[in-house]
């Protein structure tokens, strides 16, 4: 044969194999929205930080309060970046570890993308208008809901229907995340959204539970959504990307298989620790309190598993910047993971809770988690999606990692002085018995904390407009790469 004739004839086969057989049309589209509202939330986080600094910032106007900016910047990072991020790795992720097209084909794919923006930008929209349900983290009205939920149950159509119809007889551990994420989030939704609009015509509406009732289904919810949104979810790009990159098999399938039920058996009942010494009955608090201790060890279980993957291959660390961002995610994510146990213990929380501990908290596991185990894997997956040799500039890549990961420390340093201090300072008493200060002097020592969390978040935030700047550079000037002659979809294992 002649030499390379073989080779070349399987590269063109592969290649339109490839374009025929899996959707990546709007997996792009989502890799590019991810990088557009990371940066929209970032600097939405970046503005409701300088207005807690400098409270001129709100300028006066309704539309742009602390008030009304902050769910832009919540739903903006958690649901616009982080959901197309978990959008865009799990339906690349189920096409290739299945070895099977995206039930439904390019519409279904596109039809997520858009139906996806849509429902972003009806919920920001309500937001600036003043259109809210007041619920953390559910903020939006009952229609922008109705919205969500056709769009979510398609999500779940599409992702289960890819695995039903998959050639590879195993159900890659990814695949079990991402799964139990899209399920768990369309029962959150549904569950914690039960409300009836004033009338048709109208934005408003009132929900179906109320007083303890309404907060307890409240944060069963927003703990859900941290565990099954923001740690489930992530944890299926985890367990693709890492290996991935590594170039090594998951440590232990065993122990992904132990951390899977047991993170998803432990996570909901733990919801309570969010509402210690309010109206909820006493032993419902301890039963959160007691669940959230003992989920510290699935998760540092599925930490261990992310880590051990690198035996061996230590080394690639100096060499893979989105290793790098991958391998530093896992470990925000087992100091936030080990930090939300120790908050869930009464006598700790009657400090930390209302302070800024809580925020501290939030933006090691938000910042250090789901942004780095982002970036890490859209370093990987952009030169792929666009068949592209490399990426454009590594040391551009190393240069986001040193400038966020600054940014991540300044942000959490700070968040804990401020926080711990805000929490002693309220309960402070005199030899009378008097408060020792005023809320108003408790305000003014945040001060210098909140200038040094703003400048945390400017960091971070350039650091991501570094990521945009290459990666647009990687799909407009680097070469193509010559079709994969390689198996198609080796699962990661
Ligand atoms: C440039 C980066 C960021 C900055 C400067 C920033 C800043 C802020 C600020 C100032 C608040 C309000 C704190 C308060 O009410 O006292 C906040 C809240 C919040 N942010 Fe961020 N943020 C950033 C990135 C992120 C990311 C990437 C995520 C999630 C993936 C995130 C999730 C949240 C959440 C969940 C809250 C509400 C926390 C709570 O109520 O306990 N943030 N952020
Ligand atoms: C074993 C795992 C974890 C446990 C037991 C845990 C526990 C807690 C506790 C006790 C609080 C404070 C509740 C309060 O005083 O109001 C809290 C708040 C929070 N945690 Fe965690 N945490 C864990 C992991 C994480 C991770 C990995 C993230 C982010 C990716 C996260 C995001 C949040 C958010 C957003 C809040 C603030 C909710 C709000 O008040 O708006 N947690 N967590
Ligand atoms: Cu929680």
């Amino acid at each position: 044969m002649p030499e390379g004739g073989h080779a070349a004839r399987l590269a063109a086969l592969s290649g339109t194999w490839r374009q025929e057989s899996y959707v990546d049309g709007p997996i792009r589209a989502m890799a590019v929205a991810t990088l557009f509202w990371g940066i929209v939330g970032f600097l939405a986080g970046v503005v409701i930080a300088a207005q807690l600094a400098f409270p001129l910032l709100n300028l006066d106007l309704e539309w742009t309060t602390f008030g009304r900016l902050r769910p832009v910047h919540t739903s903006a990072v958690i649901f616009a970046f982080g959901g197309n991020a978990l959008l865009c790795t799990s339906l690349y992720v189920v096409q290739r570890t299945c070895r099977a097209r995206l039930f439904g084909g390019e519409e279904m794919g596109w039809f997520l993308f858009a139906g996806y923006q849509f429902f972003i930008v009806m919920a920001a929209l309500g937001y600036v208008l003043g259109v809210t349900q007041g619920k953390e983290y559910a903020e939006p009205e009952w229609y922008v809901d109705l919205w969500l939920t056709v769009v979510w149950v398609a999500y779940l159509v599409a992702f289960g229907g890819t695995i039903v119809k998959r050639e590879e007889p195993h159900i890659y551990v990814a695949n079990w995340f991402f799964l139990a994420f899209i399920i768990t989030v369309a029962m959150l939704h549904i569950g914690n959204n039960i409300a009836l609009p004033l009338t048709l015509g109208h934005a408003k509406s009132y929900g179906a539970a109320s007083g303890v009732q309404d907060a307890m289904i409240q944060w069963w919810y927003g703990h859900n959504a941290v565990g099954f949104f923001l740690t489930a979810g992530f944890l299926g790009i985890m367990y693709y990307f890492i290996p991935k990159q590594a170039e090594r098999p998951v440590y232990s399938y065993r122990l992904s298989i132990i951390h899977f039920w047991s993170l998803i058996f432990l996570y909901i009942w733990a919801g309570p620790h969010h509402l210690h010494y309010t109206a909820l009955p006493d032993w419902a608090q301890t039963l959160g309190m007691v669940f959230s201790i003992m989920l510290w060890m699935p998760s540092w279980g599925g930490m261990i598993n992310g880590l051990m993957t690198l035996s061996g291959a230590w080394d690639k660390l100096r060499t893979d910047p989105g290793l790098r961002f991958s391998v530093a995610a896992v470990g925000f994510y087992a100091m936030a993971t080990f930090e939300g146990p120790v908050m869930s213990i009464k006598a700790v929380n009657a400090l930390s809770h209302y302070t800024d501990w809580t925020i501290g908290h939030v933006h090691s596991g938000a910042l250090g988690w789901n942004g780095f185990i982002t970036f890490g894997a859209l370093y990987w997956l952009v030169p792929r999606l666009w068949g592209k040799t490399e990426l454009y500039s590594k040391k551009l890549a190393e240069w986001h990692f040193w400038i966020a990961t600054l940014g991540i420390v300044l942000y959490i340093t700070a968040m804990w002085v401020s926080g711990i201090m805000q929490g002693l300072m309220w309960r402070s008493y005199d030899e009378l018995g008097f408060l020792q200060y005023s809320f108003v002097e408790t305000v003014a020592a945040m001060h210098p904390y909140y200038v040094i969390r703003m400048l945390g978040g400017v960091l971070y935030l350039t650091g991501a407009i570094l990521m945009a700047y290459n990666l647009w550079r990687t799909v407009r000037d680097v070469p193509e790469a010559r079709p994969a002659i390689l198996p198609l979809s080796a699962p990661a294992e």
